[in-house]
């Protein structure tokens, strides 16, 4: 028998997430829901095959999620598992599957939500006790013999497809498939196909197909593919937004903000009084400018400030940061007995869940502060990453504390993001909305950051996101836009191969090379 790290491998192997992407306006809404498409068809037609077929055709297309029927076979009791060995427990009927929490996820996940898919084992016949986490897709690929049968999932298609197979060429196929992966003999397979899986495929599975929008042969159907693979990629071409663009035309966008951000006559200010009235313009927190907030600023801008000295203050900086972030954190009374027992009254953190979200790199120099202050704190990371063509932000990995990921538990936490610096504010922008797509509050996300531009996509964030509390320490003038060079530095478009990307100026320079 296949051990629990086998079954759990071949079973999810049909749920993968590559990669994401990010679709939203500036309001902070989802543009669109993600594209799905439902693929159904008799066991072994060729689902799976159709499915990977199409991930591999779109390619650069970020962000596919291939979702499959298998996951949501309901619980089976002792009973049942010993008629499923025996071959003869009907997993064909539409009764075996959970088709509610199918609908469920699916939908979650179609509105860019988090899910918590089930996972299945075949070998044991049994739904096991993890779940698998899924977010960001921006197409969902959905696969199952009765993927067209329930009008529910039906209506979450976007397209529907069929693939028609010859019965005999199904029977080979699974024959050859279930005694190679699933842990079956050709006897039992051939005893369960007779007696359920071809009844359940003439009464349920192949009537669903007048459903479908393409019906697909199960060999040689490249060009059914292809066909299907443009399609989509035209649908997602009307979606898609270049968000960071837009966000770096701020002056386009100051102008519909309802806070006017005032403007300065000095080029570089960097004042005290220039920073707070910028902060108080933008609605973001600025750390008191205390003599020693303003020594470590005047020590990092330096360009001559050495490694070691640059991460000693940058750290010192962050735990002033993190220190200011647990003004809001709610504390209660709390009682203690001192070791000379004496009781005393005092505080205590009265949230029940606090967890950090660092981007991997871009918060990397915060990550130390916080832990410094809040020893044990649950963290969390993202890896957002441009796109080489038009350097919108792409969702690259997805690793978000436990008490993110399950929704109830999302929304009762208090989470502080770590990013050095917000220029564009793309980054920050798409970090809140994962954030709130997982169901956090938006009044419970803390934005700690070194860094400011006033005139850059702060003002987009601010009005997407108002509730957000965002603390920096300085707040300087602009974001420009340069051309980065690939091996690193900055050049001239069209010399040398490279892509577009912005700098905040006076600013820290590239904080993360200089931390790391
Ligand atoms: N077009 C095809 N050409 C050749 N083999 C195929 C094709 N489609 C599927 N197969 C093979 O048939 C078997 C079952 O296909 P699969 O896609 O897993 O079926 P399903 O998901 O419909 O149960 C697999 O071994 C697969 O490699
Ligand atoms: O425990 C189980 C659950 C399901 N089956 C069979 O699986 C197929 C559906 O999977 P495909 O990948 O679409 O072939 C279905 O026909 C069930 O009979 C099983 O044998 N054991």
């Amino acid at each position: 028998m296949a051990t629990v790290h086998e079954t759990l491998e071949a079973s999810t192997r049909k749920n993968t997430i590559l990669k994401s992407h990010d679709r939203y306006n500036e309001s902070g809404a989802p543009l669109c829901d993600a594209f799905v498409i439902g693929i159904a068809g008799g066991s072994a037609s060729g689902k799976t095959h159709v499915a990977h077929e199409i991930v591999r055709q779109l390619g650069a297309i970020p962000s596919v999620v291939i979702m499959s029927q298998d996951s949501f076979y309901k619980w089976n009791s002792p009973e049942q598992i010993a008629l499923a060995f025996a071959n003869e427990k009907d997993f064909d009927h539409p009764d075996s599957l959970d088709l509610d929490l199918f609908a469920k996820c699916l939908r979650d996940l179609k509105r860019n939500r988090q899910t918590n898919v089930p996972v299945y084992s075949f070998s044991l016949h049994q739904r096991l006790d993890e779940t698998q986490y899924l977010y960001g897709a921006a197409i969902i690929i959905v696969e199952g013999i009765l993927a067209l049968h329930d009008s529910e999932l039906r209506n979450l298609y976007d397209l529907k497809l069929f693939v028609q197979c010859d019965s005999d060429l199904m029977l080979a196929r699974r024959i050859r498939r279930d005694v190679a992966e699933r842990g079956r003999d050709v006897n039992g397979v051939i005893d369960q196909y007779l007696r359920f899986v071809k009844p359940s495929f003439d009464n349920f599975v192949q009537p669903s197909s007048r459903y479908a929008d393409v019906i697909l042969p199960p060999k040689e159907n490249m060009e059914g593919i292809n066909l299907v693979v443009e399609y989509i990629r035209r649908k997602l071409a009307e979606r898609s937004s270049n968000l960071r663009e837009r966000m770096a035309l701020t002056e386009r966008l100051l102008s519909h903000t309802s806070t006017p951000v005032p403007a300065s006559s000095v080029k570089y200010d960097t004042s005290i009084e220039s920073m707070q009235r910028a902060a108080e313009g933008l609605g973001v927190q600025l750390l008191p400018q205390t003599p020693q907030v303003r020594g470590i600023y005047t020590l990092l801008r330096d360009e001559k400030c050495s490694k070691e000295d640059f991460i000693f203050y940058a750290d010192r900086l962050a735990t002033i940061l993190v220190e200011k972030a647990m003004e809001a954190l709610p504390f209660e009374k709390s009682e203690t007995t001192t070791p000379v027992e004496e009781r005393v009254v005092g505080q205590r953190l009265a949230a029940k869940e606090v967890c950090g979200v660092t981007i991997i790199r871009w918060g990397g120099p915060l990550e130390r502060g916080l832990q410094r202050v809040l020893r044990d704190i649950p963290l969390g990371s993202l890896l957002i990453q441009p796109e080489p063509n038009t350097s919108e932000p792409l969702l690259m990995h997805c690793m978000l504390p436990a008490c993110v990921r399950e929704r109830h538990r999302a929304e009762e936490a208090w989470v502080i993001v770590l990013g050095s610096q917000i220029g564009t504010g793309s980054t920050a922008f798409m970090t809140i909305r994962i954030l709130l797509d997982h169901g956090v509050r938006e009044d419970r996300i803390i934005f700690l950051t070194f860094l400011i531009a006033r005139v850059g996509g702060i003002a987009v964030v601010r009005r997407a996101f108002p509730k957000v509390r965002i603390i920096t320490g300085a707040v300087d003038n602009e974001v420009k836009e340069i051309w980065r060079m690939d091996g690193g530095g900055e050049g001239v478009k069209g010399q040398g191969k490279g892509r577009k990307d912005w700098k905040i100026e006076p600013g820290l320079g590239d904080i993360e090379s200089r931390y790391f």
